[in-house]
């Protein structure tokens, strides 16, 4: 589904992202690990259309969208969840959904439901102002915000940053099941290991913006990546 191919990005003239090319599927997981600074956002920019490509291309659903503005990018299916849990602080959880459902019209309720089922946090919260919630909480409102657009690829940039390790554990299984059960095509970018590797089907090791390292995902690979990663 999407399809990226010797992709090179950065700022002016200084490149920060060289060569890189990665498939993902309906319903599979990729994830991308890599230290600080190792070009992480750099790349999830350039997906997203923020940045332009210098060389290379990046096709979604069968179309070249190397050249695609961010926001008919997100009308074609992108969903993107931003670093940060950046969700409306002084409106309720509730608002938070329905500032996106409500946009769907007699389908708003169905995708309401839909997202809520996968975070029931959520529900017991509802009436909360955001920026009460956890940090975790807050990314679990933010992801519920992006499903409610029905992705067909959710694009996360380290979802568990200053995230306590039970609700981490919460978000990699939610992001297990919305690839497996709807068939959303992941992309997440991490620096934590373990949580990005685990359960994805394939990863990435980047480094100084080039892949350095990939193979498939599953527990027995988290030692691998993290070895990738010192290099
Ligand atoms: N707006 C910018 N202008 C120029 N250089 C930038 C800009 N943003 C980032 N860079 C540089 O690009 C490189 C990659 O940064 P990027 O933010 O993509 O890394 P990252 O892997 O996402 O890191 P982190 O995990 O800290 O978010 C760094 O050397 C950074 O200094």
């Amino acid at each position: 589904m999407l399809e990226v191919k010797d992709l090179n990005t950065g700022y002016g003239k200084v490149t920060v992202v060289n060569d890189i090319s990665f498939d993902v599927a309906a319903g599979q997981w990729v994830s991308i690990v890599g230290n600080n600074g190792a070009g992480k956002t750099t790349l999830l920019k350039a997906l997203l259309g923020l940045l332009p490509v210098t060389s290379g291309s990046i096709t979604f659903d069968g179309e070249d969208i190397t050249k695609v503005a961010p926001n008919q990018r997100i009308r074609r299916g992108m969903a993107f969840v931003p670093q940060g849990q950046q969700s409306l602080g002084t409106m309720t959880v509730d608002e938070n959904l329905h500032v996106v459902a409500d946009r769907y019209g007699a389908e708003a309720k169905a995708r309401y439901d839909e997202a809520v089922e996968m975070f029931p946090i959520l529900k017991e919260f509802a009436g909360r102002r955001a920026g009460l919630l956890s940090g975790g909480q807050r990314q679990q409102l933010s992801i519920a915000r992006a499903l409610i657009t029905r992705p067909k690829l959710m694009i996360l940039d380290e979802p568990t940053e200053g995230i306590q390790p039970n609700i981490v554990a919460e978000i990699q299984k939610a992001i297990r099941t919305m690839a497996e059960q709807k068939g959303i095509g992941v992309v997440l970018v991490e620096q934590k290991v373990q949580f990005a590797v685990e359960r994805a089907d394939r990863y990435y090791v980047l480094a100084s913006g080039r892949f350095i390292a990939s193979g498939e995902g599953g527990a027995d690979q988290v030692e691998a990546a993290k070895e990738a990663m010192r290099v």
